[in-house]
């Protein structure tokens, strides 16, 4: 059997962890990347290399590193972002790497949900594939909303750093319209593995 490996994008509040779930529940391996980039920045090397970058101030008295000053620091100029995209991805690929292989030892897919709102295959050079999960921008909003720690305008203006809709859909291999109830995106889902299990077997045979 071919394997393969999948990312998940999607805007704010579209629905890209409630569909990773639909996907484990389908037999999909699942993995978070911003939880592997949360990881990375507790190891020492990386804290030690963004104080370097940024100041000391993106450590904490504790030791632990300071998200929100790591934020201000390396968002504040393309460059900066830069700076920090060389310093925490190369430990988050080897991560990632290492997570990918290990759950496809068990599995044929594994889905990683990208939260970045990078869809290039530059940024993504380990996908085979790409889901893109869409709703409509007020419906998104509404449900980022409904979490409460976000209002409304610190939720577009994440937007407006993000891919549309429109681009991701450009990219993507499969879409899941995730404008209506749970049971229809699970429906979309399961077709979508039914589509993704047939490129592994393609794979087999080829
Ligand atoms: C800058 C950091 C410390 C901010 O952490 P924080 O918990 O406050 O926010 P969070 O991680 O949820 O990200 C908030 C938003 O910032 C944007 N963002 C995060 N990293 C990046 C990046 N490298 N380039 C552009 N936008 C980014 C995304 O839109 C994201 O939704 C953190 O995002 C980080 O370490 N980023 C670098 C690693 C990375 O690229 N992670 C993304 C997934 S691999
Ligand atoms: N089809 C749906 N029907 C009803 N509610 C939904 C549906 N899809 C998602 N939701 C709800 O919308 C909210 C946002 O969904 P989710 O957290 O999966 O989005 P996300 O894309 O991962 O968000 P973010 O990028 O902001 O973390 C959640 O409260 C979730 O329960």
């Amino acid at each position: 059997m071919g394997s393969l490996k999948v990312a998940l994008v999607g805007g704010i509040g579209s629905g890209k962890s409630t569909v990773l779930n639909m996907f484990s529940e389908a037999g999909c391996g699942t993995i978070s990347l911003d939880a592997i980039g949360h990881e990375v920045l507790e190891s020492q090397d990386v804290l030690q290399a963004l104080a370097e970058a940024f100041g000391p101030q993106v450590v904490r008295a504790d030791g632990s590193a300071d998200r929100a000053e790591i934020a201000k620091a390396a968002f504040d100029a393309p460059e900066h972002t830069e700076l920090l995209n060389a310093i925490t991805h190369p430990p988050i690929l080897a991560e990632l790497d290492r997570r990918m292989t290990e759950e496809l030892l068990s599995r044929d897919i594994v889905m990683v949900e990208v939260t970045s709102g990078e869809i290039s295959k530059r940024a993504l050079p380990w996908a085979d594939a790409l889901v893109a999960v869409s709703a409509p921008e007020d419906l998104r909003i509404a449900r980022a909303c409904s979490r409460g720690s976000q209002n409304e305008q610190d939720i577009r203006r994440r937007m407006a750093h993000q891919p549309t809709d429109e681009e991701r859909e450009s990219v993507a291999d499969f879409v899941v319209y995730n404008d209506g109830g749970l049971d229809e995106a699970r429906r979309q889902v399961d077709s979508v593995m039914s589509q993704l299990k047939r490129r592994c077997q393609a794979q087999r045979f080829a």
